[in-house]
């Protein structure tokens, strides 16, 4: 994949927004957002038939605005809603797995630690999300914050596999991030709770 589409990568759900998420969505994009994820996921969140309704709205928002569109774990739901693309992590299925079902789509791989890339079949992804950077307060179930080091770490092992950092990154600290070695920032509440998407898009 070409790295530059990770610069401004928002992920987002209904449960992380105070208001529609398709406003939101459009606000982002036209403010410069590079790549979205719909991950709808944990307390709040919708499932089933509302869950697809939502997607499509979403994934037209990204088709409209040639923007790439990632589904979070749902292999299902990717295929229904012809996304680019997937994110999986580690204990979702198999990076391995997903390739072969979906060759020719985008395929993201969540890495925490060293022996987590060690372990990760690289040639079956096309990106790495590393994280969490920073502490954050929207995944209840994120690792332990693993600092812009890790960061360093694994562009100094592959100096050329596209990488984004996610975890607690905002319009303060994406610089680090940056510095550090990533392709890009992979960010939900720095968006869904800016009080101006436009001014925090351009400032990540
Ligand atoms: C770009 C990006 N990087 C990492 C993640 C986290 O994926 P995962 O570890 O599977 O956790 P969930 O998001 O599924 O809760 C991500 N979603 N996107
Ligand atoms: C999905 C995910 N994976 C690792 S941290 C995280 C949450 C990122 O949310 P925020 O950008 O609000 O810290
Ligand atoms: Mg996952």
């Amino acid at each position: 994949m070409e790295a530059h589409l990770l610069r401004k990568y928002f992920i987002m759900g209904s449960q992380n927004c105070d208001r529609d998420p398709i406003e939101i969505l459009t606000e982002a994009v036209q403010a410069g957002i590079t790549a979205f994820q719909f991950r709808e996921k944990g307390p709040g969140s919708l499932a089933g038939l509302r869950k697809v309704v939502l997607g499509r709205q979403l994934r037209e928002i990204c088709y409209e605005y040639s923007i790439p569109f990632f589904v979070n774990d749902d292999l299902e739901l990717a295929k229904v809603l012809g996304a680019d693309g997937i994110h999986v992590g580690q204990d979702d299925r198999f990076a391995e797995e997903v390739r072969a079902r979906f060759p020719d789509k985008i395929i993201g791989l969540s890495v925490s630690n060293s022996l987590e890339l060690e372990n990760s079949p690289l040639s079956a992804v096309d990106y790495l999300g590393a994280g969490p950077v920073f502490a954050t307060g929207t995944k209840s179930d994120a690792k332990t914050p693993v600092g812009t080091k890790w960061i360093s770490q694994i562009r100094k092992q592959h100096p050329n596999f596209p990488l984004v950092g996610i975890g607690g990154i905002n319009t303060t600290n994406s610089n680090e991030v940056m510095e550090a070695g990533a392709d890009g920032v992979a960010v939900i509440s720095a968006i869904t709770k800016a009080k101006d998407i436009q001014a925090a898009v351009r400032s990540l």
